[in-house]
């Protein structure tokens, strides 16, 4: 089958004054392993320039081993901002942009911003993304924890319940109706975040919901772990929610209601989390998923975990899998069929998984720099057995090849098929506003 591709990666992001663990090369090279054959890292901008933010990830990524892509997060708005936009749709092959309604102070944007960003993404043919919680919201749940002496890892969770989730995804919907512009809603999390979607689907509205594979797989039990080291490995935002939401994103997932899974592996060692040891907000924010390398035994992979829980259960078929796993973010992110198929002209990322291997993982067997793992302990079956990118056998026999700077920097042209007749239905809205105006202008 055609190799995966992970629409949502944050390799060295900087975040909370350190940087998550993994480096182009570390998170890539365990990430063939475990049969992904390429990914899209989000680009975040320095001092709000979209091209200094795009220097820096071009030099983070200089020793890449496998091919990647860029969305780029927009953090602040000027005419700048708006014409950098258009020259990295146009000259540097992004064709997607991040807007963080979270992390207040930080990240956020506010919905005016929201709103000239998305009229932008749609006059340049690129997609709006969104982290949907409510920033101000979750500002006000934390400062609640913090008087009530609540200052541990559970604190990040219930500062930040899955009704603020909910109420962004639906702000963030609304507006991309108002606008007419495709939206994509990444790392959803809650039932909540994910009935929005469903609604807005059913009403034929373009709107692509990403789930990770921890909100898939795990509960929020983690995060109310006696020790610190062990709870603070869970905190991640959107948090990882009540046992039920992992199953509902389950369900629609095989129904269809969503259409693809990311990592949003943003992987922090326990010393970088244990920065939030006294306060949880200063948890570096973040799980690992991509990979781990391989020492012993085959560890756990973000495919392996989503064959065993999907296909393994049989809630979906192979064929399925190869769609959420690689097909359908290629289509959207507007590279099919050079990625996400095995077709000629195709290029060659090709995965064999044995569907009768076993896998288990565990901490103890791995390689990876990371001293913790979200996954310990879970086994399953469904194995990557070997991971050929580009032509070439990167993983075989429990064994990678990987050349520093192989990896390609891929292009992604705008306007995807999520586009296919926006201007039909803006000709619709625009002739239906002429009646009005008519009657107004016969009338004065
Ligand atoms: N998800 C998370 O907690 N960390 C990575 C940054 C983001 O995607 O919000
Ligand atoms: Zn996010
Ligand atoms: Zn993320």
């Amino acid at each position: 089958m055609p190799g995966g591709i992970d629409p949502h990666t944050h390799l060295a992001m900087e975040a909370l004054r350190t940087e998550s663990i993994d480096d182009f090369f570390s998170g890539q090279a365990a990430a063939l392993a475990g049969g992904t054959t390429m990914h899209i890292d989000f680009v975040i901008p320095v001092n709000g320039s979209l091209s200094a933010g795009f220097k820096a990830y071009e030099r983070k990524a200089k020793n890449s081993c496998m091919d990647y892509g860029f969305h780029m997060t927009i953090t602040k708005w000027d005419e700048v901002v708006a014409e950098e936009m258009e020259i990295m749709v146009k000259e540097k092959g992004i064709n997607s942009f991040k807007f963080f309604m979270a992390y207040k102070g930080i990240l956020m944007v506010n919905d005016e911003l929201l709103l000239e960003g998305f009229k932008r993404c749609k006059s340049l043919g690129a997609l709006a993304m969104v982290h949907a919680e409510n920033g101000d919201a979750v500002f006000e749940g934390q400062k609640r924890m913090i008087e009530l002496g609540i200052t541990g890892p559970e604190g990040h969770a219930l500062s930040r319940p899955p009704v603020l989730e909910g109420e962004a995804t639906s702000r963030a919907i609304r507006l991309a109706s108002f606008v007419n512009v495709p939206l994509y809603v990444v790392h959803l999390m809650s039932i909540d975040a994910m009935e929005e979607i469903a609604k807005a689907r059913k009403s034929g509205q373009r709107v692509i919901g990403e789930p990770v594979v921890s909100g898939l797989i795990l509960d929020d039990s983690g995060l109310w772990a006696p020790d610190f080291v062990t709870a603070a490995k869970y905190v991640m935002s959107p948090p990882i929610r009540a046992s039920g939401h992992n199953k509902a994103l389950q369900a629609a997932l095989s129904s269809g209601v969503l259409q693809l899974v990311g990592t949003d592996h943003c992987a922090f060692t326990s010393t970088q989390k244990s920065f939030g040891i006294d306060d949880f907000r200063k948890i570096p924010n973040g799980v690992n998923a991509i990979h781990f390398l391989i020492l012993l035994m085959m560890e756990k992979q973000w495919m392996h975990l989503v064959w065993h829980t999907m296909v393994e259960s049989g809630k979906i078929s192979p064929t399925n899998y190869v769609r959420l796993t690689s097909t359908e973010c290629a289509r959207i992110f507007n590279i099919y069929p050079r990625k996400g198929a095995t077709l000629a002209g195709s290029d060659a990322d090709i995965i064999i998984l044995d569907p009768n291997s076993s896998f288990e993982i565990t901490t103890r067997s791995h390689h990876s720099r990371l001293d913790t793992n979200v996954f310990e302990g879970m086994k399953g079956k469904g194995k990557v057995e070997v991971t050929i990118a580009g032509g070439r056998i990167v993983w075989e026999n429990d064994q990678l090849k990987v050349v520093p700077g192989s990896g390609k920097y891929i292009e992604m042209p705008p306007f995807s098929y999520l586009f296919d007749g926006i201007e039909k239905a803006d000709a619709k809205y625009l002739s239906s506003l002429h009646a009005p105006v008519k009657r107004f202008n016969s009338a004065t």
